[in-house]
């Protein structure tokens, strides 16, 4: 049955120029962020920093990257669970992704680039370092938001300085004839604030709370902003981390990076979001300790991962 609900994603403008001359208080965006990720789990937001001409060097980058042999980028592997090389998955078979740890900082560009050109590639890295301190500024700056709406920035500065990321780097070829264009299966992010950006090929679905899918379709100016599952334990409950999956129509190759931020600190949600109308959900919870929870076969497909671990 069709609803009647169009749902379409908030879009929020989170330039420096809008932030500057907009007549709403900044109190007012931080709501309307936070409100964004309370209903939809998720939010477009227009970012300028990025230039159009970064962004069509990050995609010319990873279209280099993928290019690459398979036996090299197998190469890609971390001891930590989810973050190596994932691909030639048959039910998923236009999937193939990398993972690049620390992400934002220059050795974990260099670690990652080493292995997959050992003779080095200077513009390979610059162009991943420069993309991701952006994209960190950016995950930085709704997370300040969403903390200043529910009155706990007390706690930003100890959460920053807890977070590290990873950049999942992806590529989803066209389907060929007759072939599935299922392009990654249904999920949520098991993160704290996913940035999702993309080439020019659209292919992002997203299901709303009530279970409608609808699509998203990007700018190069425009970025994903998502709630992942660490971030609705943190906040007993209120963000939303949404269900999404990629299905990939036509046959032009479509290049995104969704970058994650992972905790090192155990992650507890703020005195100040628990009360008698919002009884404690979840318990504090170790981040990387949770990844290994869910990387096991058995927890793959529970419905919500971080409430089987911690949930009260
Ligand atoms: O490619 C995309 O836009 C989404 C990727 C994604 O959901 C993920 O890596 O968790
Ligand atoms: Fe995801």
């Amino acid at each position: 049955m069709g609803s009647l609900t169009q749902h379409k994603l908030p879009v929020i403008d989170l330039t420096e120029e809008n932030l500057k001359s907009t007549s709403d208080s900044w109190l007012t965006i931080c709501k309307n962020v936070t409100r964004a990720l309370e209903e939809y789990g998720c939010f477009t937001a227009v970012y300028d920093k990025v230039s159009v001409d970064l962004h069509n060097a990050v995609f010319h980058a990873l279209e280099e990257l993928f290019d690459l042999p398979t036996e090299t980028k197998v190469q890609n592997k971390s001891k930590k669970p989810l973050y190596g090389y994932v691909g030639q998955i048959p039910f998923i078979p236009l999937y193939e992704s990398m993972g690049i740890d620390d992400s934002n900082t220059p050795e974990g560009i260099q670690n990652f680039t080493k292995v997959m050109w050992p003779s080095g590639n200077e513009s390979f890295s610059e162009t991943l370092l420069s993309y991701a301190k952006l994209a960190v500024e950016l995950e930085q700056k709704v997370v300040k938001m969403v903390f200043e709406s529910y009155g706990v920035q007390k706690y930003y500065e100890s959460h920053t300085k807890s977070a590290t990321y990873l950049s999942r780097v992806m590529k989803y070829r066209g389907p060929k004839e007759g072939e599935t264009n299922l392009g990654f299966v249904s999920h949520t992010d098991k993160d704290f604030v996913t940035i999702l950006h993309q080439n020019q090929v659209d292919g992002l679905k997203i299901k709303a709370k009530d279970g409608e899918w609808f699509g998203v379709e990007l700018l190069p100016s425009s970025f994903i902003v998502m709630a992942g599952e660490a971030a609705m334990a943190w906040s007993n409950g209120r963000l939303h981390s949404p269900h999404h999956r990629v299905i990939i129509n036509g046959n032009e190759a479509r290049y995104s990076t969704a970058q994650f931020s992972f905790m090192r600190e155990i992650v507890q949600v703020p005195e100040e979001l628990i009360d008698e109308r919002h009884p404690l959900q979840f318990k504090p919870f170790d981040h990387l300790n949770f990844l290994e929870f869910y990387n096991k076969e058995e927890n793959r497909r529970l419905e919500c991962a971080i409430r089987t671990y911690c949930g009260v």
